[in-house]
């Protein structure tokens, strides 16, 4: 088969995954997941959630305590790593520094006893493919973040995976070739087909990456969706907090989240009719650009202890009526943009 025609993705599910460390220790409690072939999946969560504990497991790097893990409908759970259909990338990537580029991404296949000019073929098909062919002969400290992670993508493919197994790809990166490697990995997935699964702790990677956010918890998943579905409808107050954005609240014994940029601002004297609203006091003012950021502590006896909401305004619109610092403020917002959360599930 030749590598330059993609093998065909898999669906991936978790059943029950767990992962227990020591006898106490639970850090991944049985966990469900359902990963459609050929999707973006990004595992997303703080720090300790149990992401790349997860990730680990469905590479077979890691036992699984219980549950089982199914690609394409076959039983990987006590496969070993080399026979699952899955293939690990790394954050620091992993290359081998006394190695070429082409050896880098051929290691592999020798590791498997294949001859020296077919692995070599494999290789530099692989490198081409990245738009690397032309450096082939590299080695690793003689090639930008930015071809490394490359070098890094066409090895973890010349195994010809179902999954390529992503973990945290971008943290090495400056902020600037992050975004820009970003945009590369999601092309080569939509261009290569295959399912990625892709660890990250930014809220932003996984927006902009995912066709599916998984959003971790102490082991546990709180909400699983497309990037809009989980930023509009968060499940959980932990999600709404975690995804950032949104102010959390108590409205009629209920916990809501409303976002920030659909909470109004109003002169404090005005009245804000059959719409909740709150009063409060400027506390911060952030110029972001496009936009401009208020803090708002509020002043209701009822919210005590005094909360700070936040407010995005476009700035234009901050513009037409600045506001200064300890200015008294009426915030409202309609009641279709007040989202009901239910418990977190920890
Ligand atoms: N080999 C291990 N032995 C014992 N505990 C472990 C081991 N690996 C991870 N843990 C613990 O399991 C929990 C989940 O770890 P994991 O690395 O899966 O989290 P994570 O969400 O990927 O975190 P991070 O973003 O910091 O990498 C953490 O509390 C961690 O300390």
């Amino acid at each position: 088969m030749s590598l330059t025609k993609p093998p065909a993705a898999s669906a991936l599910e978790l059943v029950g995954l767990t992962k227990r460390y020591g006898n106490a220790f639970t850090a991944v409690d049985a966990i469900d997941l359902r990963i459609a072939a050929g999707s973006y999946c990004c595992l997303l969560g703080p720090s300790g959630c149990g992401k790349s504990s997860t990730l680990r497991m469905i590479a077979g790097h890691e036992t699984v305590s219980e549950g089982d893990i199914l690609l394409g409908g076959r039983n990987i759970t006590q496969a070993p790593a080399a026979q699952r259909g899955t293939a690990m990338m790394f954050q620091s990537y992993a290359l081998f520094p006394h190695l070429s580029a082409l050896d880098n991404v051929a290691f592999s296949l020798k590791m498997k006893g294949i001859g020296k000019a077919e692995r070599q073929r494999k290789a530099q098909e692989l490198l081409e493919r990245v738009a690397l062919g032309a450096l082939a002969q590299r080695k690793p400290a003689e090639l930008s973040g930015g071809q490394q992670q490359r070098v890094a993508l066409a090895r973890a493919l010349i195994t010809q995976p179902q999954v390529l197994l992503l973990d945290e790809p971008l943290s090495a990166l400056d902020p600037f070739l992050r975004v820009q490697m970003r945009a590369e990995l999601r092309r080569w997935q939509q261009e290569l087909g295959l399912t990625f699964i892709h660890v990250t702790h930014s809220q932003e990677e996984a927006m902009a990456l995912a066709d599916q956010m998984v959003v971790m918890n102490q082991g546990r998943i709180e909400q699983a969706g497309s990037p809009r579905e989980v930023f509009n409808q968060p499940a959980t107050e932990f999600v709404a907090n975690f995804m950032g954005g949104h102010n959390v609240l108590d409205s009629g014994g209920q916990r809501i989240a409303v976002r920030s940029d659909r909470i109004a601002v109003h002169h404090i004297a005005s009245l804000a009719g059959d719409l909740p609203s709150l009063e409060g006091q400027v506390c911060d003012i952030e110029y972001q650009g496009s936009h401009v950021l208020l803090g708002v502590e509020t002043l209701d006896a009822a919210s005590a202890p005094r909360k700070k909401l936040l407010v995005t305004l476009p700035e234009a619109e901050f513009l037409q009526q600045p506001l200064g610092l300890h200015q008294p403020v009426r915030l409202s917002w309609r009641p279709e943009q007040a989202h009901v959360l239910a418990a977190s599930s920890v």
